[in-house]
């Protein structure tokens, strides 16, 4: 199970998330009360070993300034958040970085993960980042392929039931690990990490 711990402002919530065995670490270049400047990004990224993937969120800027930040900061994956057509993937196809494609399942979501040239599909709640779940019956009619996180509301607590439902390849998570909107508990991202290690997977 590939575990990513999303939203990340400090240098201790780096050191808890890849200490408690995170595959992957994301940083909010999106306006939201986890953002983070480019400059604290790359002090941040500097300080995570090469094995963990580092990984910048945007949303509603163009692909092409989501990369020059990603380049700037040394962010290994661009995480394209909402209604990114094809054509802002293909943009990004050969540049030094892995590419999600973030978006909420509807009947019209192509739920292939590379359909868009995409390294990882990433399905989430329809407000992004709010901590709020979705039902996840709609997968149902959906099974996504490939490698694919699950996000959206999860946390310590939830998150071996939605794995044991969703069976996802991966999950991702950052209203689940706080204490208050924006600020990490530390506590709940080493409880997070091991719940998601120890569910069961089909
Ligand atoms: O975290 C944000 O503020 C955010 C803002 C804009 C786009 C995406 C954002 N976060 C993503 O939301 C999920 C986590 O959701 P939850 O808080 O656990 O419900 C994750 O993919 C983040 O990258």
């Amino acid at each position: 199970m590939f575990v990513k711990v999303c939203g990340l402002r400090t240098e201790g919530d780096v050191a808890t998330a890849v200490s408690a065995g995170a595959d992957a670490v994301g940083f909010v270049f999106a306006r939201s009360p986890r953002q983070v400047d480019p400059d604290l990004a790359r002090e941040l990224v500097a300080g995570v070993p090469s094995q963990v993937l580092t990984v910048g969120v945007f949303a509603g800027v163009e692909a092409a300034e989501a990369a020059r930040i990603a380049l700037d900061t040394g962010i290994g994956a661009v995480q394209l958040h909402g209604d990114y057509p094809p054509e802002a993937f293909a943009e990004l196809a050969g540049l030094p970085v892995r590419l999600v494609r973030a978006t909420t399942l509807t009947a019209d979501t192509d739920v292939r993960t590379g359909a868009y040239g995409e390294d990882l599909l990433l399905l989430d709640s329809p407000v992004a980042g709010s901590g709020e779940r979705w039902d996840l019956t709609v997968l149902d009619q959906a099974r996504p392929q490939g490698q694919w996180l699950l996000a959206g509301g999860l946390n310590p607590g939830n998150v071996a039931g939605a794995i044991a439902a969703a069976q996802p390849w991966g999950v991702d998570v950052s209203s689940g690990v706080e204490s208050s909107r924006g600020v990490k508990d530390h506590g709940l991202i080493r409880e997070f990490v091991a719940a998601a290690r120890g569910a069961t997977v089909r």
